[in-house]
């Protein structure tokens, strides 16, 4: 299939370079790093990757270190417009621009693209770190400052530097993938005490509830871990957990 649905060509990002139909190649550069079928391109091939991968951590501190204030928000790439997270997420992304903060997400559809359009119409900056797929993708419209990554792992430490705060809203697996790697990082100081918002409280209700019975009663974590995650459904809330965070972190 040369065209896509939306009639424009099939197109592909890598850093720089553009492919277009069948000059876009069946793997993507994640997966020939963490191929261990090839074992004969470790020796051949890993060392040079490794000069793209520094490429492309100099490429998102370049971008990025001007950035102001910003929050992370995550969520699927698989909700419809007019679904409860979408809208959750375009009025979360309009208050943290109404508030100053750059709204930075994974610039794909669904909820990433709710946030972004949220921040884009109320006049603040939307940042999307893009990340290379093998099927077709693209940034979003609402974004602003984008950087399309080949490597997933890069494109996190991005996440999470130039944040001040995470909001996760529901997902799937990738969403989950990012609230873990949040909370873990703050629960192994790692990163100063950022606050990790969960909003949509139905959704992640099971989730918190196994977390509290199965997770804590097992001693897999601590008490005081269960308050590295805050829950809410309001916009507002969330807002003012990031600015109280912001605020206290100033003083000390
Ligand atoms: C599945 C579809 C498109 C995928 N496109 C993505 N673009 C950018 N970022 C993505 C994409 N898919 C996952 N991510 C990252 O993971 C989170 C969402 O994953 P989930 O499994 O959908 O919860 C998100 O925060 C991104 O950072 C089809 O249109």
């Amino acid at each position: 299939m040369t065209e896509s649905t939306n009639g424009r060509p099939r197109e592909r990002h890598r850093g720089a370079v553009t492919l277009r139909r069948d000059s876009i190649p069946p793997s993507t550069a994640d997966q020939k790093l963490l191929d261990s079928q090839n074992r004969e391109e470790w020796k051949t091939k890993d060392a040079w990757r490794a000069l793209r991968i520094l490429s492309e951590f100099v490429e998102g501190f370049d971008t990025l270190a001007d950035l102001p204030p910003a929050v992370s928000v995550f969520g699927s790439a698989r909700s419809a417009p007019d679904s409860f997270e979408c809208e959750l997420a375009e009025s979360l992304g309009a208050a943290l621009a109404e508030h100053g903060y750059a709204v930075i997400t994974g610039g794909g559809p669904g909820v990433m693209e709710a946030a972004n359009r949220g921040a884009t119409e109320a006049g603040g900056l939307s940042v999307g770190l893009g990340i290379e797929l093998p099927f077709e993708q693209g940034l979003n419209r609402w974004v602003d400052v984008g950087i399309d990554f080949r490597y997933f792992f890069v494109r996190k430490t991005m996440f999470l530097k130039y944040a001040q705060a995470f909001v996760v809203l529901p997902g799937g697996f990738g969403t989950l993938d990012e609230l873990f790697e949040a909370i873990t990082l703050v629960q192994t100081k790692k990163v100063t005490r950022f606050p990790v918002i969960l909003m949509g409280t139905e959704y992640w209700g099971g989730l918190l509830d196994w977390i509290k019975t199965r997770m804590l009663d097992d001693g897999k974590i601590s008490a005081a871990d269960l308050d590295l995650i805050q829950v809410t459904d309001d916009v507002a809330e969330a807002v003012r957990i990031i600015m109280d965070a912001d605020q206290s972190h100033g003083e000390e």
